[in-house]
């Protein structure tokens, strides 16, 4: 199917008519063509975004609340069609594309719709100068939303709820890699009465497309997921022109399994947080550090499980692991698992493709768990966003903590143990956004979300989302 982009309440062909090959992760074959929009494309998409901003910034809140709740609820009824084509074109077990990344969807526009009727600004009483202020919080006006191929609508949703509900209006872009569901997402808008202009949804390259949605001078607030070499580069291209940025990028997360956890439940939860969506998650705890004493049991244990877990295709209901999301990606992966095994890494199981039967040139890949000595070796230090985690055994508290945070990422880290005061130690002194204790990506949306260090700036969820994308201006009024 060939995509469009949505400009202006409309469906329109890139101006340049230039087309991307779209291929599907579970055969390799090309499967449609998306348009790689150029910057008039950006520019009309701005346009019809500029002159939707009056009357959408001035909408009342009961008002923007029920359109987003009814984009919602149109989301929530094409389930069945968007979990399809969110699976066809990322690769993911089409049963976590209905229980997780549609629901997910769904749920960001339902939480935005009614935490925007919750917002609320300060007020200072200036006690003794006879002056009260209080602080407006406006919407910034266009604002630009790009996001990754690996959660596509549950994460490009998460960005575009809260900029819309804020009373911004928005030209966003999806992955090129995966544009079918944010495609779709325009019509399920139109229905839900949201008004022409008010988001915008334009197709191509980061280098085409992307890079002229963050240079263009009147997009005023940048809300970016990705890897961090292209955060980084979004921040350079922005930081002149003073744009506000949200990033939340990469992540090389510690899964810390002390001997007193509950241990069925944290090796069953391990296996989901190692390889959940083929690893291709930011949370993914891809550093497994495991107390000496319960070491070996764990291993034997873990690699058993893992190499329980089906490789297949992803319409298949009993699949476990889908396709990667591309050629490439496949193969900067299975470097890396190379760059392991130079490194003496020990592959206890998987590293191999996986040749699945009628669709041999899929991108599939077996579940590898990669036992190392040292936490200072490429593999421990370097996101691989796939299918691949590192186990190693750690003698002290010290120690784990040291190793945890000796990388350059800070997304998120997850403690398995009873001891509240270990807890508690060790989460105040672990360097990430988020810390998991007991659990893995149990989320509430109101908490704030994201990382420190290599893996971002500023937080998304709740109110801190709302915060980013209103500009507070203090009014004083001496009486
Ligand atoms: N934190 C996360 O959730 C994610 C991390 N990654 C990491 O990043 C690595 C590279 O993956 P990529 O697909 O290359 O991710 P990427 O960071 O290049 O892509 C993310 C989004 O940014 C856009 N983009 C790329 N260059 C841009 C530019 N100059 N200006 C504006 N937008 C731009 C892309 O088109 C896409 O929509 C992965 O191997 C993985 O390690 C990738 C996806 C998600
Ligand atoms: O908001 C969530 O629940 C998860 C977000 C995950 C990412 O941002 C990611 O994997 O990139």
């Amino acid at each position: 199917m060939d995509i469009k982009n949505y400009i202006n309440g409309n469906f329109h062909e890139p101006s340049s008519n230039e087309w991307i090959d779209n291929f599907c992760p579970a055969n390799g074959e090309v499967y449609g063509q998306i348009p790689n929009s150029s910057k008039e494309d950006v520019e009309n998409a701005y346009i019809a975004a500029k002159s939707a901003f009056p009357s959408w910034s001035q909408t009342t809140l009961e008002e923007r609340s029920r359109i987003l709740l009814k984009i919602s609820e149109g989301i929530e009824a094409n389930l069945g069609k968007l979990a399809q084509a969110e699976s066809e074109d990322n690769g993911k077990p089409i049963s976590l594309a209905k229980a997780i990344d549609i629901p997910r969807a769904s749920s960001n526009f339902r939480f935005f719709a009614n935490a925007i009727t919750q917002f609320a600004s300060e007020s200072h009483e200036s006690v003794g100068m006879n002056a009260i202020n209080y602080t407006l919080r406006q919407p910034i006006g266009v604002v630009g939303c790009i996001s990754p191929w690996n959660l596509p609508l549950y994460l490009f949703t998460w960005k575009i709820a809260p900029a819309l509900a804020a009373g911004n209006c928005v030209v966003a872009k999806p992955s090129e890699v995966t544009p079918m569901t944010a495609y779709l997402l325009g019509e399920i808008c139109n229905k839900a009465g949201l008004p022409k202009g008010v988001l915008n949804i334009v197709h191509g390259l980061g280098t085409t497309t992307g890079q002229a949605i963050i240079e263009h001078p009147d997009i005023k607030a940048i809300s970016f997921t990705g890897g961090t070499a292209t955060g980084a580069h979004i921040a350079r291209t922005a930081a002149p022109m003073f744009k506000k940025l949200s990033l939340e990028l990469g992540g090389k997360n510690p899964n810390i399994i002390f001997a007193d956890c509950d241990y069925d439940d944290m090796l069953k939860t391990t296996v989901k947080s190692s390889f959940a969506n083929q690893g291709q998650i930011c949370l993914c705890g891809s550093r497994i550090f495991v107390e000496a004493s319960i070491y070996e049991k764990f291993k034997t244990d873990y690699v058993k499980k893992v190499k329980q877990l089906k490789v297949g295709h992803p319409s298949k209901n009993d699949t476990n692991i889908g396709a990667l999301v591309s050629k490439p990606h496949l193969e900067k992966v299975m470097d890396c698992i190379q760059i392991a095994k130079e490194e003496n890494g020990k592959v206890l199981c998987g590293g191999n493709r996986v040749t699945v039967a009628g669709f041999e040139n899929g991108y599939y890949l077996e579940p590898t768990v990669i036992e190392v000595t040292t936490d200072d070796c490429r593999v421990n230090q370097e996101e691989i966003f796939g299918p691949v985690v590192t186990i190693m055994p750690f003698n002290t508290e010290d120690d784990v903590l040291q190793m945890a945070n000796k990388v350059k990422y800070g997304l998120s880290a997850t403690l398995w143990t009873n001891d509240l005061k270990r807890t508690m130690r060790l989460s105040n002194q672990i360097h990430a956004g988020i810390v998991w204790v007991n659990t893995w990506l149990m989320r509430d949306l109101r908490t704030p979300f994201g990382g420190m260090k290599a893996s971002g700036v500023g937080r998304e969820g709740g109110f801190e989302a709302l915060r980013f994308f209103t500009e507070p201006k203090n009014v004083c009024i001496k009486y």
